[in-house]
């Protein structure tokens, strides 16, 4: 293997750089929750330390006192609710204090953690409850009337019976045998093409995805104090947040992104970690955006979710030179992020996504030929290590087409440089990425083509300043139609969850397909760029 690349030119692979993993033989019986409880030891800090931080309120919940609560919420769902290890559990929440206790009292007791996220139609909700078969939901006030009625029935977490369940009962911590190959989670993903699919990560996965931030910590005199401003109902928010009570962190809470209110968070508690998707740091980037707001607490900014460009990368090292930006790559499919850039030394190096973390291979294989690829070339990313899915919830077709060999086909084109850097330039797979929120045009597709006064319709990604991408809809009326932008726009807007709103609609007499009856949306996508204008194709 070369050393400085990572690159072994006999088994064509790439390896990681990084130290190795430090996880317990994989047959030894360990929950999450528990393996994680064990990391803590490394840390200084005391337990007294705060965990959690209400941004709104600034309400405080220690390291200590949250271990606690999710024990005692552990014994009072098994003993009064009757959850049992193997149940599957849907949280149904936006970013609320209560979250990080929940997830953490299922994992301890084997439950399978299924978040959704709460902006979900009912109908988008059906469809992920019949894919990962809940027994029971743990909501909010403002989401509850979206959900079907469950056997074992609902309980709101923004209620002070929530509160009681965490604080009143038995703290004696109830453990169910766990074994690191059962399911912990299941998270959703478009995969690649179509309706969303359940994303089963068993322990082991989360585990691996947690050890990989253990393997690479830099010890630090206070503290990190992190502010996710991702959701914790994604594969990011959810590993940072369990990552955060491994490492003694402190995690200040937010609901709801705005850009002013952000920024009062990060001045108020002196925020050290700020972890977020590219359109974040586009806003902070902007000139005046953060004029009035002391952030020189702030030295790190953890990006992923989708590419950042080298603009909007230069563009906020400019103002903020002082402030590593630190890209990750991950999917739901490899429990987060699987390439990573560390420490000071390595946010230079614009442009590029990181270096495969712990424990990780990777191949650049030519689509075509299936051929694995050397440094500096070009090809689809393929991805194997102990944080690699199970695989898709009853859906061993999508299984075998993704998993190949314990090697996960990641559908984004990308090249090693000599020094094992990652850069992705492309997608393969046909996804929008709004925001860092994946969006399926064949999801939209089958809406629109649903309406009876389309006859046909392609949506792409069209590219954004703000957001990266939003979807944009090429439609084929019917002959006697003369519907308008805004009825397309609203009739799907009442459908979908806001992120997968189509933003954009230009109406074609036809759209192009090779002879299998693929849209072919590069075309389709190419001619609009070309010509910047909307002409009738
Ligand atoms: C903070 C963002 C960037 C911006 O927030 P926002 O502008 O308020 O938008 P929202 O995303 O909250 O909501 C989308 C739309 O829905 C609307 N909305 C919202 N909730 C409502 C409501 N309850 N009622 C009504 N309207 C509403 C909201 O107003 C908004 O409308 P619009 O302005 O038209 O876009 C937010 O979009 C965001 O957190 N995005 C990140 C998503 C994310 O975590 N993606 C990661 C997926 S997993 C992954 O790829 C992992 C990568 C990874 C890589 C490396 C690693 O090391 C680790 C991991």
């Amino acid at each position: 293997m070369d050393p400085k690349s990572g690159f072994n030119s006999v088994s064509r692979t790439f390896h990681s750089l990084r130290p190795s993993l430090n996880l317990p033989p994989p047959h030894t019986t360990i929950s999450t929750a528990t393996y994680i409880l064990s990391l803590r030891h490394k840390s200084p800090s005391p337990d007294s330390l705060t965990f959690l931080i209400d941004s709104t309120t600034s309400y405080r919940i220690s390291h200590s006192n949250f271990i606690q609560r999710s024990q005692t919420l552990a014994t009072n769902l098994i003993t009064l609710h009757g959850l049992t290890k193997n149940h599957t559990a849907l949280v149904l929440s936006p970013n609320i204090i209560q979250v990080p206790i929940l997830y953490f009292a299922l994992l301890s007791i084997g439950v399978v953690v299924s978040p959704v996220n709460p902006a979900s139609t009912p109908s988008e909700i059906s469809h992920l409850i019949n894919l990962s078969k809940p027994i029971i939901a743990f909501t909010t006030s403002f989401s509850f009337h979206n959900l079907p009625k469950l056997p074992l029935g609902m309980i709101l977490i923004d209620s002070p019976e929530f509160d009681s369940l965490t604080m009143e009962g038995s703290t004696s911590p109830v453990s169910p045998v766990v074994n690191q190959s059962d399911v912990a989670a299941i998270l959703y993903s478009s995969g690649t093409t179509g309706k969303s699919k359940g994303v089963m990560l068993t322990h082991r996965n989360i585990m691996a995805s947690v050890a990989a931030y253990d393997a690479v910590r830099i010890p630090t005199e206070s503290p990190a104090v992190c502010l996710p401003m991702v959701p914790y109902f994604h594969v990011y928010g959810f590993t940072y947040l369990l990552k955060s009570v491994a490492m003694l962190e402190t995690l200040v809470v937010m609901e709801r992104f705005g850009l002013e209110k952000m920024l009062a968070a990060l001045r108020r508690f002196r925020v050290t970690h700020l972890v977020v998707a590219p359109p974040v740091v586009v806003a902070m980037s902007k000139e005046r955006a953060t004029e009035g707001y002391d952030l020189s607490s702030l030295k790190w900014v953890a990006c992923g979710g989708a590419p950042l460009g080298k603009d909007n990368f230069d563009a906020f090292k400019a103002k903020f030179p002082l402030v590593s930006i630190l890209q990750g790559y991950g999917l739901t499919e490899s429990t987060a992020g699987v390439i990573r850039l560390v420490g000071p030394d390595e946010d230079s190096r614009a442009g590029t996504t990181g270096r495969l973390v712990s424990g990780m291979e990777a191949k650049i294989v030519n689509p075509n030929t299936g051929d694995s690829l050397s440094p500096g070339v070009q090809g689809e990313l393929w991805v194997r290590g102990p944080p690699v899915m199970k695989g898709y919830v009853d859906d061993p077709v999508a299984t075998a087409v993704t998993l190949v060999d314990g090697w996960l086909k990641t559908g984004d084109i990308c090249y090693f440089d000599n020094e094992g850097f990652v850069y992705v330039v492309d997608r393969l797979k046909e996804l929008i990425k709004y925001k860092g929120y994946q969006v399926a045009p064949a999801e939209l597709e089958q809406l629109l083509q649903s309406h009876p006064e389309i006859k046909d319709a392609a949506v792409v990604p069209y590219p954004d300043e703000d957001a990266g991408q939003v979807p944009l809809a090429f439609v084929v009326r019917q002959p006697q139609s003369s519907m308008g932008e805004a009825e397309i726009i609203d009739f799907v807007a009442k459908q979908v969850a806001p992120y997968k709103k189509i933003r954009r609609v230009v109406f074609v007499h036809s759209i192009p397909k090779n002879a299998a009856g693929k849209i072919l949306r590069k075309d389709l996508l190419n001619k609009i760029i070309a010509k910047e204008t909307f002409p009738r194709l």
